[in-house]
Parts: structure tokens; sequence; C-alpha cells
């Protein structure tokens, strides 16, 4: 496999940062260093980004990577360290209330809502405290608390709800002001297939229809590529890459495959296809060895050629689509959390 930092896309050859009117949000050299017991912990260093209006930016990393502190120096929740956030050209740290005044956000955990009031009483009052009238926000809030099925439980009091409704109120709250800059920390986090399949179209049409500006971050890598436009990756509080969801996928001609060959395969062939070929899962059953691998371009031919070579019999191997999964491995090194591969694998005849 190549270099997994490969150079043709460091975030010094990010899209370039243009602050002209449609830039929305501006993140600049941002930078924090927390001071703990054991000494300083570098959380984010030189992140720069910029996001134009109706853009859906996803941030993805492993555990640690920095997302929700720049998350939270977003909402101007943390003071970092250096660097500057603007929205709409306002310095969050030098004039927060004006720069509020654009925001709804969501921060993990829906710890975002009253618990001891009703659904409805949550979405009124932080309606409220964004200084816009119930009655225009009415409307907005009978469609949210349907489109998450949240009608029948209007009048429950949020502590009796379970996680996952929690979870769509605490996103009803944030959906139902009429912010135009969205910040989202794990939004499908704890719910259903059904209900995490109805937010993304919910954030789409919000991005697509009325122009919202959202900056999220998630593990799921399939619920980055329904939304978002972007992607913007870090690691170790760096940002590792800076680029339409597209051609990040084009950048790297990734493909994984499950191979599945006759008979067992000895340790040694194991170990070198794990060297050379990323290969993994390895699983021995009825008579047939399978095991997966990641490879770019001609990379497959070689695989398929050594194999043979070894004396190696292929039965079959089933193509997946690449998808964000495998760029996010080759950038960061780590595995996400969610599935390895996407259920868009097809079945093709072995051509050996
Ligand atoms: N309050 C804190 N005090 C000290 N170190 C902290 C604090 N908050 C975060 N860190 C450290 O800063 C680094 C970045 O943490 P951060 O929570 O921003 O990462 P993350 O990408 O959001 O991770 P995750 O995906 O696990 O939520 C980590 O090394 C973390 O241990």
């Amino acid at each position: 496999m190549g270099d997994v930092h490969d150079s043709s896309v460091r975030a010094d050859e990010a899209e370039p940062s243009t602050d002209t009117e449609a830039t929305v949000l501006s993140v600049s050299d941002l930078h924090k260093q927390y001071e703990g017991s054991d000494g300083s912990v570098t959380a984010v260093e030189r992140v720069d980004f910029d996001i134009e209006r109706g853009t859906a930016v996803g941030l993805l990393g492993p555990n640690g990577a920095g997302k929700t502190t720049t998350i939270k120096s977003v909402l101007g929740l943390i003071v970092p360290t250096g660097g500057t956030v603007r929205v709409h050209g306002t310095d969050i740290h030098d004039e927060p209330e004006r720069a509020y005044r654009h925001i709804g956000a969501m921060l993990e955990g829906a710890r975002n809502v009253y618990w001891r009031l009703t659904v409805r009483e949550n979405m009124r009052f932080f309606a409220a405290l964004a200084g816009e009238s119930t009655r225009r926000t009415e409307r907005r809030q009978r469609e949210l608390l349907d489109k998450f099925g949240l009608t029948d439980k209007a009048d429950s009091t949020v502590r009796e709800l379970s996680r996952g409704e929690k979870q769509k109120v605490s996103l009803a709250c944030t959906l139902a002001r009429d912010a135009d800059v969205v910040l989202l920390d794990e939004p499908t986090l704890g719910l259903d297939v059904e209900s995490s399949l109805e937010l993304r179209e919910e954030l789409r049409r919000l991005v697509t229809d009325r122009g919202t500006t959202l900056l999220l971050s998630s593990h799921d890598m399939d619920v980055i590529e329904d939304i978002c436009d972007r992607v913007v990756v870090m690691n170790d509080g760096e940002v590792v890459t800076d680029r339409s969801v597209s051609n990040l996928l084009d950048v790297f001609d990734i493909q994984s495959y499950r191979i599945v060959v006759d008979g067992t395969l000895p340790q040694e062939i194991r170990r070198r296809l794990s060297a050379q070929f990323d290969a993994d899962s390895f699983e021995t059953r009825g008579g047939s060895t399978q095991f997966s691998v990641r490879v770019g371009g001609d990379e497959f031919y070689r695989l398929v050629d050594g194999l043979r070579e070894a004396g190696c019999d292929v039965e079959s191997f089933t193509s997946v689509e690449p998808d964000l999964e495998e760029v996010f491995i080759q950038l960061t090194n780590e595995p996400s959390e969610g599935p390895l591969e996407s259920d868009r694998s097809q079945r093709m005849d072995t051509q050996t």
C-alpha cells in the first residue's frame, strides 16, 4: 500500500481559503492546549477552514482527533489558545451575542434540552430564547414533531422518553430555531436506522432548500456521505484533508474485496498478504479461506497474480464499492466505529 498520509491530500493543499461574502463560517489558525495534571495536551493546532453559505461540511476523525474541541471553539464554549472563529464576519469571542443569533447547535448526548419540560415546552422555550415568536415557528415545530415521530409525545416530559427520542427532541429544538448556521456533534448517535435516515433527509433538505450552513461531526461515514458536500478529516489535532466528498473518493482510488480461496492459507502467505495488501479478517470455513483486502488501481491484479504464484486457487471475490470508510482508514490508519464494509457489495465472477 502507499503512504497513508498521501502528500496529494495534505492540509496545506486544501481548497483555498476565500473570505468572501459567501463565507459564513471562518476558522483560522485555531489552536487549543488543555492544561491537565499530567501536563499540557495540544488538542487542535493550525486548524483552518471556511464554509460557504448552503454547504454541509462533515468533520471526521478518530477518537481524540480534536473534533469536539473544534466544534466547541466554533461555538465559543471554550476559549482557544490561539486563532479566530468568525460567523458572518463577527468574531465569536469578541461579539458572542451577535454571532450566536445565527447559530443553532446540538452537542452530544441530548443535554441541551430540559428533561422536566415537555417536548412542546422545550421547543417553544428555545424558539423564544432565540427571540422568535411562537406563531412564526409553530408550523415548523409541528412539521418537525411529525417528521421525528414525536407528535404523540409532544406533551410528555423529556425525562419520560427513550434515549433515541430524547436525541430527536434535542435535534428538533435545534432545527426549530431559524438559525442559518447549524452545528451538530454526532447527531445520529443512538437513533434507529429509520430515524437516522429521516434525519439525514431533513438535514439535506435544510441545506438545499433553505441554504442552511451545516457543520457536523460523526463517526458514521454513511451519515457524512448522505448529508455532506465536503469533508474535513482531522487526525492528532490537525486537518489532514479538506475536500469535496466526491473528490476525496476519486483521489483515493481504493477498492475493497472479500476474496475466497480454496483450502487453508499458510501463516507465511497470510503475513505477506497483510504486509503487502492490508489483508485482514481471515476466516477458514467449509474447506475455503476468506479474507478482505483494500487495494488501489493495478494492485488487485498483482494480488491475484501473487495468489496464483503461491499456488492458491481463487474461488471468488466480492467487490465492495469504495466509500468514505476506506478513505478514512487510509488517512488516519484507524478503522472507524461503523461497519467496515458497506452493503453495496456486488458479487462478481472470478476471472482467474
Ligand atoms: N478538558 C480537557 N482537558 C484535557 N484534555 C482534553 C480535554 N478535552 C479534550 N482533551 C484532549 O484533547 C484531545 C482532543 O479531544 P476532542 O474531544 O476534541 O477529540 P474528538 O475528536 O472529539 O474525540 P471523540 O471522537 O473521542 O469525541 C484528546 O487528546 C483529549 O484527550
